[in-house]
């Protein structure tokens, strides 16, 4: 398995302003890209904070990609991951509707009733007692044949995922735009790490959207 983070954030580190609604840092040139990179990917994993925040799709937009991905005996978009431990994934939220094939993450404490309504769309894993263990989940995703993972975000999701050790790549869009606010998400939140910082290595940089993207690769994957 191979996982790849992206996510676009302001020149001050930020995802999204203090409302947490959906922020466009991106700009043309960037949104397309991340397409690209949707319909190269298996799977698309978010956190439920960005499906409660954001209602995504996370389809391939661009008709023709998703023709070429049909030409190559896959589906038109790739599976939607939900990383939600209790199930508060919205029975209308967009990543539910039938336009690719949508896994829920659990954890064992998910409330019955929940599990039971998101069963009727989505295929259902169980992984944690109390929050979704990233390890387990992801080894599930490989069984079913999901190699290359690209993640979407949020900064809960992101951090967690670095403290797994389950990312090999970082793609960062720094946009030309200054959000600020303390409660801002960034690009890593969760615990926030005091030692043993993950390392990257500075991989490729490209100006588009008067910005810049960075790849990074993770030290020792
Ligand atoms: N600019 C960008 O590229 C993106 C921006 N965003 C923004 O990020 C914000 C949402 O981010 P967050 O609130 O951080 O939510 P998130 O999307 O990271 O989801 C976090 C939630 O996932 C669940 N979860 C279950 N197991 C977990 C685990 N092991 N580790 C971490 N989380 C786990 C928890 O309920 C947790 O609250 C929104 O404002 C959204 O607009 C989201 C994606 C991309
Ligand atoms: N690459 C990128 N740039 C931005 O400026 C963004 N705000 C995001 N957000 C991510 O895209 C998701 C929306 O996907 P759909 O258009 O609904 O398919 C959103 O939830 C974030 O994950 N990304």
């Amino acid at each position: 398995m191979y996982v790849v983070v992206n996510a676009a954030v302001s020149a001050d580190g930020k995802l999204s302003s203090r409302r947490r609604d959906q922020l466009a840092i991106s700009g043309d040139e960037d949104f397309a890209r991340v397409d690209r990179l949707r319909a190269d990917s298996d799977a698309v994993v978010v956190g439920v904070g960005t499906v409660l925040a954001d209602d995504p799709h996370l389809t391939v937009k661009d008709e023709q990609l998703r023709d070429r991905r049909r030409e190559n005996g896959r589906s038109a978009n790739p599976a939607r991951v939900v990383v939600d431990s209790n199930g508060r994934t919205p029975m209308d939220a967009a990543i539910l509707d039938d336009a690719a094939t949508t896994y829920v993450c659990l954890s064992e404490n998910a409330p019955v009733e929940r599990r039971a309504d998101l069963a009727d769309r989505a295929q259902l894993l169980t992984a944690g007692d109390d929050r979704v263990d990233l390890l387990g989940a992801f080894a599930t995703l490989q069984e079913q044949g999901l190699e290359q993972i690209m993640v979407e975000g949020g900064g809960e999701l992101i951090f967690s995922l670095f403290e797994a050790g389950l990312v090999d790549e970082l793609r960062t869009f720094v946009g030309p735009k200054i959000v600020g606010g303390r409660d801002a998400p960034t690009l890593a939140d969760g615990e926030g790490f005091v030692a043993e910082f993950p390392m990257l290595e500075l991989e490729e940089f490209d100006r588009l959207d008067g910005g810049v993207l960075l790849t990074w690769c993770v030290e020792g994957r």
